[in-house]
């Protein structure tokens, strides 16, 4: 009998509970069904855990992390916490836990499905076929480097200031992981910054320069500026297979990558760590790239596609069960090419629905499948 997977679940605010919701059915279905045999654990994170232990990453949660084979996570944050201090904010549940595990590489495949193909902002002709790869640096950045603030001069204005700062080693351990996928893909890397203006862009090109040359010659690599980079995205995006970028390049353009695609609602991400050379355990999050979405929140109408399909990427890469990564993709490709839409995904003629008729039309899926 083999071991037990184990599973962190943490659902989170807003949708997360929502669409986390659907993926529960999911995962009881491959318990039954596939024979795979997962303990879950799950924990609190962001404004539910303020709310209830006053800490958006309290240490339990983080140790039940470390613990995991694998992360499940839904989102974080919402009006409720908005004027909280800057320092106890929801959203750093999401930021701890990607440094505290070491989580630098942030997976964000946007793949434009054939029957969301018309679901999409730009023309069939420019999106049909778009399969591109964000390669995201996830633990460095702006997002965490210091100095930080907001002061008050002395005239009385105020002043507020971030500080993106980059290692070389933060950059050569990121881009090693996107060429690699591109060695599995179309075997090409665009790499984004903004060399022109900004040091940490110049050292950004320098060092993917290196560790491509060292590393990776057989690779094509393009060196692109971000602003073009989203430019291009809406114009020609089919001449992108992967794309390398920092902490808020690659999250920036990957909200726009989604938009290809139909809904942020489609976008599936896998967080990655390294592999550790003692133990082979390599710590790994998985979440859809979307928010809480306080707008939609508690109505039901939420797609929870991007879960799902984060939830086969886990599948994928935390456990190499291929086939049923596969299953589960291929299950939700369907239900979409039946005609059921959630709100975000909705065209004329097609059957609109809610979050859980969704959810249940995967398993349905899913079962007729594996028949
Ligand atoms: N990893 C995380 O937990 C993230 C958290 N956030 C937080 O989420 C909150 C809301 O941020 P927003 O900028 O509004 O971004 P958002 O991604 O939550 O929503 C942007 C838009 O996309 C729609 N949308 C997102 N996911 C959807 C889904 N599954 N189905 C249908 N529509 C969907 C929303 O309704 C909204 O109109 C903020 O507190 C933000 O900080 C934002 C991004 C990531
Ligand atoms: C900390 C997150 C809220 C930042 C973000 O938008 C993301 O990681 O996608
Ligand atoms: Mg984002």
């Amino acid at each position: 009998m083999p071991a037990n997977k184990k599973l962190l679940v943490l659902p989170g605010d807003g949708i997360g509970p929502e669409v986390m919701h659907e993926v529960r059915r999911v995962i009881d279905w491959m318990q039954h069904r596939r024979s795979l045999s997962f303990e879950i654990d799950e924990g609190l994170v962001g404004g539910a855990a303020i709310d209830a232990v006053g800490s958006p990453c309290p240490d339990e949660t983080v140790a039940k992390a470390r613990a995991a084979d694998a992360v499940l996570f839904g989102s974080v944050g919402g009006p409720k916490w908005d004027s909280l201090p800057f320092d106890q904010r929801p959203e750093l549940g999401i930021l701890r836990l990607r440094k505290d595990l070491g989580l630098f590489a942030n997976l964000r495949p946007a793949v434009v499905l054939e029957p969301l193909v018309d679901a999409s902002s730009l023309k069939p002709e420019i999106v049909r076929g778009v399969d591109i790869m964000v390669v995201r640096e996830s633990t460095g950045g702006v997002y965490f480097g210091e100095p930080r603030g907001t002061e008050t001069l002395p005239d009385g204005k105020r002043r507020a200031f971030d500080t993106d700062v980059y290692h070389e080693d933060e950059i050569a351990r990121v881009a090693r992981v996107a060429f690699d996928l591109a060695r599995k893909r179309r075997n090409k890397v665009t790499s984004v910054e903004k060399a022109n203006v900004m040091q940490s862009g110049r050292l950004w090109r320098a060092v993917v320069g290196e560790v491509h040359k060292a590393e990776f010659a057989d690779v094509e690599l393009e060196n692109m500026y971000a602003d073009n980079c989203a430019m291009q995205l809406c114009s020609r995006p089919r001449q992108f297979d992967v794309i390398l970028g920092s902490n808020l390049f690659g999250d920036v353009l990957s909200d726009l990558a989604a938009a290809l695609t139909g809904s942020l609602g489609m976008l599936p991400s896998a967080t990655l760590g390294a592999v550790d050379a003692t133990t082979g355990k390599r710590y790994a999050l998985y979440e859809p790239i979307h928010g809480s979405a306080p707008d939609i929140a508690g109505r039901g109408i939420a797609n929870p596609c991007a879960q799902m399909l984060s939830f086969a990427m886990l599948l994928r890469w935390s456990f190499g069960l291929e086939d049923d990564a596969k299953l589960l993709e291929t299950a939700i490709e369907k239900v979409l090419a039946g005609g059921l839409r959630t709100a975000d995904i909705m065209q004329t003629g097609r059957a609109r629905v809610g979050t859980s008729v969704m959810g249940e039309a995967v398993v349905r899926e899913l079962e007729k499948l594996s028949a």
